[in-house]
């Protein structure tokens, strides 16, 4: 989530993203997100956990869970790249 105080689920966003993946809306980051690419994806996902690593180890609990919200929109839109929906992660876990 980027700042603003509400609560938003796991769930919740990836029906959003979803949305946003069948519409393709312009100025939605997500669309262009998902113009680029899986490699791209791939990269974002990568970048992102990186910053989750250094936050866990240098960072606020904030700036943490910050991270950790970027890493699972960038795990999501990647999901979304690749044509996967919740259930098929679900199964695994
Ligand atoms: N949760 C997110 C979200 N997290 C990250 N991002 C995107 O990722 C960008 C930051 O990633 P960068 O790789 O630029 O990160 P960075 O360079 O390390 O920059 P910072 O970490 O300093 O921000 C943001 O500017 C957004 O474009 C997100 N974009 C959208 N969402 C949510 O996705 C939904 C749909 O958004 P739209 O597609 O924009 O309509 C909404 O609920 C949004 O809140």
């Amino acid at each position: 989530m980027r700042g603003s105080g509400t609560v938003k689920t796991f769930d919740e966003l990836f029906a959003e993203l979803s949305e946003r993946a069948r519409t393709r809306p312009e100025g939605s980051a997500t669309t262009q997100a998902l113009a680029d690419g899986v490699h791209a994806q791939g990269k974002k996902v990568l970048e992102e956990a990186g910053e989750v690593w250094i936050a866990a180890e240098h960072e606020s609990d904030d700036r943490l869970a910050e991270e950790v919200s970027q890493l699972l929109y960038r795990v999501q839109v990647l999901m979304l790249g690749r044509g996967l929906s919740l259930e098929d992660v679900y199964r695994h876990l």
